[in-house]
């Protein structure tokens, strides 16, 4: 059995789903499909998703709805007319849409889950009544009858262990299942949503459930490519890649794959394959637990922005026991994640993702660091970018670093922070997102350019 997960781009109109069908149609084992909601259908289209988060806006500030509820509404509408479905299908999601802005619930978090939710909730329900229609026998299935549980915290779910034993009779099902993706429920019996992208989480979650013999995640790329195809042109095509690897690589930026769907994909060791609903095809990325050696030590570059340093400095820094836990207890108290803490012998830097500071927060944590832990300096440093090497080769490799920092060097990019990471497959360097396209063009060109 595959589960096989239709992202945004393979479901953003009714030419996409036809391909999905087909696609569904051409291997009777991919038998649990998992669809995201409409996606972008051209550069500068809006994601069904962002249409919802407008909706629920506007609901909470009390401002007029109608215009963001049209424009939802008119995404399904054009889908379901040109795939000629019963109108009942349209009057179904309308009626669902309106009962969600009506729920009244404590909190915006919460609201916008629900909301963000219908979604994906709403397609999988347009894409099962098209493959019947199609003389497909295919059911949709409600996260929550499936018993896709998760934890409570509205936009940042997870997946709990118990989850998984009921999922796995999703196995049992005649038919096709078509399984909305990005939402499950909560012990409370709330709607949490995964992170942004998280449809590809809940692909993974089934595959392990149902100890699916492939994961196959269908997007618009014909492959995961060695750096992002908007940096580097027409960059090469990864074919074979660890687990760890596309961990890495999804976590520092490669948004063709959610980080978090790696993790119950190598747990319970299930191939991921990355493939094309354009070019089916085309064999896409494997994404496996082990890979033949190759020459290349790396595999692909990636770059994120949006990190902000909080550096502190202090004479015998250390000699002080606990030093570094009353430190990063601070950010704890402030509900603060870290990314990387590259230390010397009186300094340490402390990168966190900028999206988690506002102006007070930045002040209170610097008055918390001076008053008790007497620091010499303590300042916050914003607008940095993580470039990251990955490869399974690097770690057995000399020179990766002085090839790439004095390709770095040779384009004028100042390294503010190297990382060699502790997992031994990736390199860190943190730059100015100035530099950000600059680092990774001349990095692909030293590791993948010409003289390879
Ligand atoms: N290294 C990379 N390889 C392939 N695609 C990448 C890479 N880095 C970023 N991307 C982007 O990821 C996009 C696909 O992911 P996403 O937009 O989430 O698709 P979907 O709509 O299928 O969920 C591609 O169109 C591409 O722009
Ligand atoms: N629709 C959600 C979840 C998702 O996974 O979407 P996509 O498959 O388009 O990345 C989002 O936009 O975040």
């Amino acid at each position: 059995m595959k589960v096989a997960k239709f992202g945004g781009s393979s479901v953003a109109n009714a030419e996409q789903i036809k391909k999905v069908a087909a696609i569904i149609k051409a291997d009777n084992k991919r038998k649990i499909v998992v669809v995201s909601a409409p996606g972008k259908r051209y550069a500068d289209d809006a994601k069904m998703t962002d249409l919802l988060i407008a909706l629920a806006e506007a609901k909470v500030a009390d401002q007029p709805v109608e215009a963001a509820f049209n424009a939802v509404m008119n995404r399904y509408e054009s889908i379901a007319n040109d795939l000629e479905l019963n109108r009942d299908v349209i009057a179904e999601i309308e009626a669902d849409l309106k009962n969600r802005l009506e729920q009244t619930v404590t909190g915006k978090g919460r609201f916008l889950d629900i909301m963000k939710a219908s979604g994906e909730d709403n397609n999988a329900k347009l894409i099962a009544a098209y493959l019947s229609k199609i003389g497909l026998k295919a059911t949709y299935i409600n996260p929550k009858d499936a018993g896709l549980l998760v934890s409570d915290e509205p936009g940042n779910a997870q997946v709990l262990p118990e989850a998984y034993e009921a999922l796995a009779k999703l196995a049992e099902i005649d038919g096709i299942v078509v399984f909305p993706g990005f939402f499950g429920f909560s012990k409370l019996g709330n709607l949490v949503t995964f992170p942004r992208g998280g449809s590809d989480i809940t692909g993974a979650i089934l595959a392990a459930a149902v100890q699916a013999e492939l994961y196959e995640n269908f997007t618009d790329v014909d492959s995961v490519y060695a750096a992002n195809p908007f940096i580097v042109e027409d960059p090469v095509e990864i074919k074979r890649m660890t687990y760890r690897e596309m961990r890495e690589l999804s976590y520092a930026g490669f948004s063709v794959f959610h980080d978090e769907a790696l993790i119950p994909a190598f747990r319970n060791d299930i191939p991921v394959c990355v493939k094309n609903t354009n070019n089916p095809k085309c064999s896409g990325t494997l994404i496996l637990a082990e890979r033949e050696r190759s020459l290349n030590p790396i595999i692909g570059i990636a770059s994120d922005e949006g990190f902000a340093t909080i550096y502190v400095r202090k004479y015998l820094m250390n000699r002080e026991v606990g030093f570094g836990r009353h430190l990063l207890q601070i950010l704890e108290d402030a509900g603060i994640s870290y990314e990387h803490i590259p230390s010397g012998i009186d300094d340490t830097s402390v990168i966190i993702r900028q999206t988690q500071l506002s102006d007070q927060l930045e002040n209170a944590i610097i008055e918390r660091i001076k008053e008790e832990l007497n620091v010499d300096d303590v300042h916050i440093e914003h607008d940095f970018a993580m470039v990251m090497l990955v490869g399974e080769g690097m770690h057995n490799t000399v020179g990766v670093t002085a090839r790439a920092s004095s390709a770095l060097a040779k384009a004028g990019v100042n390294i503010e922070m190297i990382n060699q990471g502790s997992s031994e497959v990736s390199l860190v360097f943190g730059i100015h997102s100035k530099d950000t396209k600059q680092a990774v063009r001349v990095l692909y060109e030293e590791f993948f350019g010409q003289k390879q």
